[in-house]
């Protein structure tokens, strides 16, 4: 349909109603969205990017993704909803402007298409990506365990059973192989945030070692203010630190590898709740979580505007 006017923010959508939704978008705000398409799935479906720019030509970036999770619908459902904020806060939220007049956003919402259908088809609680390989007599690789920077390591498993199955080699799933090169031939994003559900945290490379990066202190400091902006929304609490030294030591991840192309502010999300609903977060939950969100990397990207 050509207007997103009669698309709900406060409930959850399939895959098809999701990419309608963005050719309507684009359409609507074409003056400052633009739609990507960065490769297929490993079942054919269209990898989709939205491009917020308002000019200039190859500016500083941010890197947004949601859903690499497939089962994690929250982090579909805030992207949507924080893309249709920059595109109704900028020139009224003097910092979204600003980041607006000199880096270009880039969102990925779906980042796992095929699992995102077959969370809604077959199995809500599916994980990883879908792919197939002779011989191999289980579905699907842990796309957050693709990743170059420690693939392999600990924190991913061997065993494509496995709900952190690493895959056959790095950059195996197009899925990943599709980031990796818009990522590598655009060189110039400043700052990635990977989004995942749930327990409420905010994260930061190493997930694959406990040592801490180079700029440790800075994302510490980074991650606090970010994540008390999110509190001061409605008044939830997050945890924050190191992936490794947060929650587990995973190998293989996306902040891993963006951090080591160069990317110093990299950071992973894991949104609402923490355990009652998990993944079935009721859609009630849809705005309040991308509102909070928001704050959160909102002040992630004027952090990254300004150094
Ligand atoms: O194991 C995962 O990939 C995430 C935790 C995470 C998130 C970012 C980087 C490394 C690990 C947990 C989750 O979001 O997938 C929830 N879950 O375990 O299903
Ligand atoms: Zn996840």
């Amino acid at each position: 349909e050509r207007s997103t006017s009669s698309f709900s923010y406060s409930s959850y959508h399939t895959l098809e109603e999701i990419y309608s939704w963005i050719d309507s978008f684009v359409t609507e705000h074409a003056d400052i969205v633009s739609k990507i398409q960065i490769g297929h799935s490993f079942e054919n479906r269209s990898i989709l990017v939205l491009k917020f720019s308002t000019g200039g030509s190859q500016r500083p970036a941010i890197w947004i993704d949601t859903g690499i999770h497939s089962r994690e619908w929250i982090t579909h459902a805030t992207g949507i909803w924080i893309a249709k904020k920059i595109v109704s806060k900028y020139s009224k939220d003097h910092v979204l402007t600003n980041i607006l007049n000199a880096m270009d956003i880039f969102m990925e919402i779906v980042t796992n298409p095929d699992g995102f259908a077959f969370t809604h088809s077959m199995n809500r609680l599916w994980r990883k990506n879908k792919s197939t390989r002779p011989g191999i007599f289980c579905i699907g690789v842990d796309l957050n365990r693709n990743w170059k920077t420690g693939f392999g390591g600990n924190g991913s498993n061997e065993n494509p059973c496995s709900e952190t199955y690493h895959g056959p080699f790095p950059q195996s799933e197009p899925e990943v192989a599709a980031i990796v090169k818009f990522i590598t031939a655009h060189g110039k994003i400043k700052a990635l945030i990977s989004i995942h559900s749930y327990s409420q945290m905010l994260m930061y490379p190493y997930g694959h070692t406990l040592e801490p990066v180079s700029n440790q202190k800075e994302l510490y400091h980074l991650a606090k203010e970010a994540v008390k902006a999110l509190y001061e929304v409605h008044g939830v609490e997050y945890i924050f630190g190191s992936i490794s030294t947060t929650l587990y030591v995973a190998s293989g991840i996306t902040v891993d590898w963006a951090y080591d192309r160069g990317i110093k502010y990299a950071f992973s999300f894991e949104l609402r709740d923490t355990g009652r609903y998990g993944f079935l977060l009721p859609a009630t939950q849809i705005v309040p979580t991308a509102q909070e969100t928001w704050m959160a990397i909102r002040t992630i990207m004027e952090h990254a505007l300004k150094h």
